[in-house]
């Protein structure tokens, strides 16, 4: 059973539940999301993960080719790309993630709203790297399995979380990257403050990646000082992919 589900949130995971398998064989190795964090970091540089995001229920949209996009963001050195993968709510698709993994040499996230073991078995046959794991629409025991299923094919997946309750679960369940979205998956609200408070909270031996609505360099050095390790970034690099050199 997943959790109690309201609104937008109870169509999007009934539509997961109906994925269907995508038949394809995985024909290149796994990168490590988590290294190549460490590695940019290291160079006293900025990890930024940018997102392939055409579309949101929150009424962003935008249209520019993956490719040349995916090239853009490698080239500028970002630690990696995240992809948006769902089809009905963010008009993502398996076949963004597919072209992109196999332009890059960096690691991919697949950004969907998994809850099946199926959606992991075509993040890995689809080339992902990892894959995002929402705390709010899952129970802790799907949270667990579903950490040790991608973990089968040394897919880690980012474990992303809302507030303290959401950080237990997280931890509980084994999380080695946790994401902390700023964005209320409910209202759409942004609110870096609840970000920092929660970012802090978190074991330094956890990587930390700060989410949504970030747009500058100033919100980015903020968010370092609360412990953020790495920033998952979509709406401004999608409006503006230039804009990823002076936020490394
Ligand atoms: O992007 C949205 O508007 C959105 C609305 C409701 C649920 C999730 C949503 N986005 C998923 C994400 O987590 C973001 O795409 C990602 O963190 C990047 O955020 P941003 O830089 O603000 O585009």
């Amino acid at each position: 059973m997943v959790r109690f589900l309201t609104g937008w949130l109870k169509d999007v995971v009934n539509n997961a539940y109906s994925r269907p398998y995508v038949h394809k064989i995985r024909d290149k190795p796994v990168f490590s999301l988590i290294d190549a964090i460490r590695k940019v970091k290291e160079e006293n540089k900025n990890p930024i993960i940018a997102e392939y995001k055409r579309a949101s229920p929150s009424g962003f949209s935008a249209d520019r080719d993956p490719i040349e996009y995916a090239k853009e963001m490698e080239r500028s050195g970002a630690v990696g790309i995240s992809v948006l993968t769902e089809d009905k709510f963010f008009s993502g698709s398996y076949d963004y993630l597919f072209i992109i993994s196999h332009t890059v040499k960096i690691p991919v996230l697949m950004k969907d709203f998994v809850v099946t073991e199926r959606q992991i078995d075509n993040a890995y046959n689809l080339g992902a790297d990892s894959i995002l794991l929402i705390v709010r629409i899952l129970t802790e025991r799907e949270l667990e399995s579903l950490i040790l299923y991608a973990r089968s094919y040394r897919l880690e997946p980012l474990v992303e979380i809302f507030d303290e309750n959401e950080l237990e679960m997280a931890l509980n369940a084994g999380a080695k990257i946790i994401g902390v979205n700023s964005r209320d998956l409910l209202t759409f609200a942004i609110d870096q403050e609840r970000v920092k408070r929660v970012l802090r909270k978190i074991p330094s031996n956890v990587i930390r990646v700060a989410e949504s609505g970030i747009t500058s360099k100033e919100q980015i050095e903020e968010l370092k000082k609360y412990g953020a390790d790495a920033f998952l970034i979509g709406s401004s690099l999608m409006k503006e992919p230039s804009k990823i050199k002076e936020l490394i």
